[in-house]
């Protein structure tokens, strides 16, 4: 028998934060590869115009995913498309155990989860705030956007990612822990963590109480300056800029590591598909610029070895602040390719292929972090 309306178990919302390049996508892909019997939605919000990290989990789960793309979820006026989104997911027919919203990099949390209690929808429930820090830049970040404290102090979880790149893993958790108020503090590489700790990860009784409307209102007017008189002045997003760059014409290897090399200090976050055109025609690159790190991913392309297919394009999507859009466009324009024999200059990978780790996500996946 159906169970009836009223008495159906509410589908978990769990919104998944981090600053830019922290490993939201990663860690989401990690929990549709392992969350095994259940059935996880997603919607997914980019900064930039270009739906990357959608791209990047759709494989995984087809029509699961919905986009919202272009500029900060945080800052629609209009909430009703989330709640669209959320009614389309939470549909019995689609047989989703869990939702997961994946915040852009310069989201503003709280905004998000005052969406999420905010929806009428009888079939969902808040199911709490994920942090993602990046261990290795988590310093840097701090200094910029002192802002990032409170979120910690919000989150439900903090997955403290990146341990493989800290260089003091205890001292960086102690702080974490110092900072996130009574929230469960869990470090990971790549975003492996167990999925139980999402899907459990339900704030207690206390917790919805310090997430009412009424204390997050609260954060906002006594919490950052600026919130007063001008929506955004206090969002992680203020003064960020991004740019978004697709190409027909492959991409000449050299040129792009020229320009990835003198890259602005400004320019924090870098990530896209790359068409290298003759120079490798198995593979497209997914490339990914956090700060000062990069690194190139190869992947076949979906259509086969072919090579010289109209519908391969190079897509990426730039983010930073105080960066010069049109400058950095007419630099990767001419980034474009015009030599057709890739023999003329066999070394021209070398470049890319030195940012290329092998088998670095290969590692067994039964060994949670702990510490
Ligand atoms: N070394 C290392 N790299 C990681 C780890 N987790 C993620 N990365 C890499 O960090 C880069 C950014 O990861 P994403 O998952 O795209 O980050 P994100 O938070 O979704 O990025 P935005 O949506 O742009 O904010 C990618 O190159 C990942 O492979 C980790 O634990 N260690």
């Amino acid at each position: 028998m159906e169970p009836s309306p009223r008495h159906a178990p509410q589908i978990p919302v769990v919104v998944l934060a981090g600053f830019l390049g922290s490993g939201k996508t990663t860690l989401l892909n990690h929990l549709l590869h392992r969350s095994g019997g259940s059935r996880i939605g997603a919607v997914v919000n980019d900064f930039g115009a270009i739906e990357i990290d959608a791209m990047a989990v759709a494989g995984a789960l087809g029509d699961s995913t919905v986009s919202l793309g272009n500029g900060c979820l945080c800052c629609a006026v209009d909430v009703g498309e989330l709640d669209q989104y959320l009614e389309r997911l939470a549909d019995p027919a689609a047989g989703i155990d869990v939702i997961v919203i994946e915040a852009s990099g310069l989201a503003e949390p709280q905004e998000l989860v005052r969406m999420v209690l905010a929806s009428e929808n009888p079939r969902v429930v808040y199911g709490g705030l994920v942090e993602v820090v990046d261990a290795a830049e988590f310093a840097q970040t701090r200094q910029r956007h002192p802002e990032i404290d409170r979120h910690l102090a919000l989150a439900d979880l903090v997955v403290v990612n990146k341990l493989d790149r800290a260089e003091d893993r205890t001292g960086i958790l102690a702080l974490v822990r110092s900072l996130s108020d009574r929230a469960a503090v869990v470090p990971a590489t790549y975003g492996r963590i167990d999925p139980e700790f999402l899907f459990d990860c339900r704030p207690s009784e206390e917790r919805i109480g310090q997430l009412s409307f009424d204390d997050l209102h609260r954060h906002d007017h006594d919490g950052h300056p600026g919130a007063e008189g001008d929506d955004h002045g206090g969002h992680l997003h203020t003064g960020y800029d991004s740019v978004a760059f697709v190409s027909d014409a492959p991409i000449d290897p050299r040129r792009l590591m020229e320009f990835l090399d003198g890259r602005a200090e400004g320019l924090y976050r870098i990530k896209g598909y790359v068409d290298f055109g003759p120079y490798d025609p198995v593979n497209r690159y997914a490339v990914h610029a956090v700060g000062r790190f990069l690194r190139f991913y190869p992947e076949p392309w979906a259509d086969g070895d072919g090579g010289g297919d109209d519908s391969r394009v190079s897509q990426l999507v730039l983010i930073g602040a105080g960066i010069d859009a049109p400058a950095l466009t007419k630099a990767l324009e001419a980034c474009r390719s015009t030599k057709d024999a890739p023999h003329t200059d066999e070394h021209g990978m070398w470049g890319v292929l030195r940012y290329v780790r092998e088998a670095e996500a290969e590692e067994p996946e039964a060994s949670y972090d702990t510490l």
